[in-house]
């Protein structure tokens, strides 16, 4: 499609063109150190093309969209029953706030959240090792985009595992509250882990098909999970600044502190955003911009 090609190439002429990159995650030393002037983006449309822009063959740190497939395996494993231990409403507070928690009496208001991807990804490893668990969101991820070339960085895992207080914080007030089956430090290096997958933007955008329900894409997941998962990436999927991400996107999408964005246009298209410098709210802060420009140019949205 020669028109998304431009409009794809145009929008990274205008983010190179601007150089507000924002900064790196520097609370994780693997990432901290990453240059911020990088940007790619990638989209699958609904007759099976993908096209890209800018370095869409890098693999970044996909951090926090790890939740997303995290909550789509235990979805597939346990169903329903993940909401006795999880709400499904917005925070307005950052992904990794204590105080939250604590009004919450240890029940994690969404699975997007720190705490209630912990908590989720506590519930996907009952019964079974660190090294299961982490094969199947892994598994389920590479079917979902349909490559084998998808791995974990386990430095970038590493480096967090020495620096996350505020995640270990999160993990000993859900465990004094009952609600993690395991012990806090296996658990959390499961979670490390999983936030330390790594995918291109086309890869990422090819994981996103089922999500968006394109004809292509491997059946991955139900119909009704994906209603289910969009639903909460569009209230819950940029934490705080999850209203604003709705407001001038109008579409569902997923941040992680790597810099990537996976966003969501049911039965049109599969987006992933890549640029590794963040806001203030822990959002990649080019790719916002990206995505801003995306849907007015396709005027793709769900409203
Ligand atoms: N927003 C994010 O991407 C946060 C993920 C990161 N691994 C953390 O737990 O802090």
């Amino acid at each position: 499609m020669v028109e998304l090609d431009e409009i794809l190439a145009s929008i990274h002429d205008r983010i190179v063109d601007e150089a507000d990159w924002g900064i790196p995650a520097q609370y994780i030393p693997e990432l901290a150190t990453i240059p911020a002037d990088q940007f790619a983006i990638s989209v699958c449309l609904a007759d099976g093309s993908t096209h890209s822009a800018g370095s869409a063959n890098t693999p970044f740190s996909i951090q926090s969209i790890s939740k997303v497939f995290a909550l789509i395996a235990t979805l597939g494993r346990i169903g329903e029953q993940l909401w006795t231990r999880v709400g499904r409403e917005p925070t307005g507070t950052a992904f990794d706030s204590i105080g939250i928690l604590e009004s919450d009496a240890g029940r994690p208001r969404n699975p997007f959240i720190n705490a209630g991807a912990i908590v989720t990804t506590d519930a996907l490893l009952s019964g079974r090792e660190p090294r299961e668990a982490l094969a199947e969101t892994l598994g389920l991820i590479r079917a979902m985009a349909e490559s084998d070339d998808i791995y974990i960085n386990d430095r970038v895992a590493r480096s967090e595992e020495r620096t996350g207080a505020r995640n270990k914080a999160l993990a000993h007030y859900l465990s004094s509250h009952g609600n993690l089956e395991h012990e806090p430090e296996k658990l959390l290096g499961t979670y490390f882990h999983q936030c330390a997958i790594e995918m291109t933007t086309e890869q990422l955008a090819k994981a996103g098909r089922a999500l968006a329900r394109l004809p292509d894409a491997p059946r991955t997941l139900s119909k009704e999970h994906a209603k289910r998962v969009n639903a909460l990436m569009m209230s819950c999927g940029h934490y705080d600044a999850s209203g604003e991400f709705a407001y001038r996107v109008g579409l569902p999408g997923k941040s992680g502190v790597g810099g990537g964005i996976l966003i969501v246009a049911p039965h049109k298209a599969s987006i992933g955003i890549w640029s590794p410098g963040l806001d203030g709210y822990g959002n990649s802060k080019a790719g916002t911009r990206a995505a801003v420009m995306l849907s007015r140019a396709t005027e793709w949205s769900v409203f």
